[in-house]
């Protein structure tokens, strides 16, 4: 019986500049990526989003836009992981260091991929040119893609 866990994934922009976060431990560990993880029961997706930034990144995100909605699944693992993504520029406080992420800006043109999820150069095009998505991503274990699809939509 399939289940689904909610997350989120947040992205802090500067003109020509991203902040990404090295997991440190657990699920993603030694991998770039946004900040998130999971939504808590009595939390809006939306307050799971910014509690999150604020505890792995010491960032406190103003307002947030959607960017897009991923459901990845693994094989043989009847839960599937439906990411909700976002992305502010519209924030107060410095990124600091936690026991979970390690932050750094990287410009645009020099996203680390090799050093982060390998769904990540298929569906970031979508969130720098604006373009709202949705995508499905099936894994084979942690490194591989068998199958995926991704289209732009009109609202999420
Ligand atoms: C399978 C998978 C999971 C996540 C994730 C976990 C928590 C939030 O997102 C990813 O994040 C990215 N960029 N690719 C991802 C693939």
């Amino acid at each position: 019986m399939a289940s689904k866990k909610v997350l989120t994934l947040v992205f802090v922009k500067e003109p020509g500049k991203i902040l990404l976060g090295m997991k440190k431990r657990g699920f993603g560990q030694g991998r770039w990526n946004g900040f998130g993880g999971k939504v808590e029961k009595g939390e809006t997706i939306l307050e799971g989003a910014k509690r999150e930034l604020l505890e792995e990144s010491g960032v406190t995100a103003n307002s947030l836009t959607k960017v897009g909605l991923i459901n990845f699944e693994f094989e043989k693992d009847p839960v599937i992981l439906e990411v909700h993504i976002f992305k502010t520029s519209d924030y107060n406080g410095s990124p600091m260091e936690t026991e979970e992420m390690r932050p750094q800006w990287y410009t645009d043109d020099a996203i680390p991929f090799d050093k982060m999820w390998p769904d990540d150069h298929l569906w970031f095009p979508y969130m720098f040119s604006n373009r709202l998505f949705e995508a499905y991503f099936l894994f084979q274990g942690m490194d591989v893609i068998v199958s995926h699809w991704i289209k732009e939509v009109e609202s999420l």
